[in-house]
């Protein structure tokens, strides 16, 4: 990496491996969103600002993202061991597979995520644990946040050990860095947090991108 910049390998890390209940029968990460499935749009968004992605998911679902993503960036999958264990475990596979020190973490289903936030929160996390963004009067935002890749898998490994399921648990566990709205907003619109996750949503983010 080039000494001037001081930048460390980086991973990007999406987390698919959710079963989409509010959305129905199809799995959200692959549904054609304005002719680019969701996962795609995420994934081509984060490429050209890490070095490496890795996507979460279960393994019944590789198949399917890997056609998704067909044509685009190189993949790893990182297969959930046990399923259904809730983001957080996803969070620590996809984190277990990374090779950067620094991982961002982002949902699937965060189809504007904006790459220069992501940028902006790795630089904000270095030589912390991580850099989670926070808006006013709202909740982290666990899923769009920039972790160092081994501190964070080993604490939510604890958490699941103490069958707590909340990502903002293992945070706790971390020297972190808040992101707060008016930094956020220096950055990139506030769009970049917006998540789908029923048919309305869906079709609502269709609209917003063939305008
Ligand atoms: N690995 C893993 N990822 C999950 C799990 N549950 C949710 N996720 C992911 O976490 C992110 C946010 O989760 P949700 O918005 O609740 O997505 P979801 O669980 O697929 O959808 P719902 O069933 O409607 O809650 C998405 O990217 C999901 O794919 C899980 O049990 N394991
Ligand atoms: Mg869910």
């Amino acid at each position: 990496m080039p000494p001037e910049t001081g930048r460390t390998d980086r991973t990007g890390v999406v987390l698919a491996g959710g079963h989409s209940t509010r959305f129905g029968d199809q799995d959200k990460a692959v549904a054609d969103l304005a002719g680019t499935p969701m996962i795609r749009r995420v994934v081509d968004r984060l490429a050209p600002i890490v070095d490496e992605l890795v996507i979460n998911c279960r393994d019944e679902q590789v198949s399917a993202i890997d056609t998704a993503l067909e044509g685009g960036p190189d993949v790893t999958f990182a297969v959930d061991p046990v399923p259904d264990r809730g983001p957080m475990a996803g969070i620590m596979t996809g984190l277990r597979a990374a090779t950067g020190e620094y991982a961002a973490v982002v949902a699937c289903d965060m189809p504007f995520v904006d790459p220069d936030l992501i940028s902006h929160l790795f630089d904000r996390a270095a030589d912390h644990d991580a850099a989670v963004p926070r808006l006013d009067d709202q909740w982290f935002q666990t899923t769009q946040a920039v972790y160092r890749a081994a501190p964070m898998a080993a604490a939510c490994e604890r958490a699941l050990e103490r069958d707590e399921r909340k990502i903002i648990e293992p945070l706790f566990d971390l020297e972190y860095v808040v992101v707060d709205e008016a930094e956020i907003h220096d950055q990139a619109p506030l769009s970049t947090f917006e998540n789908v996750n029923t048919r309305e949503e869906f079709e609502a983010a269709t609209r917003r991108l063939e305008d």
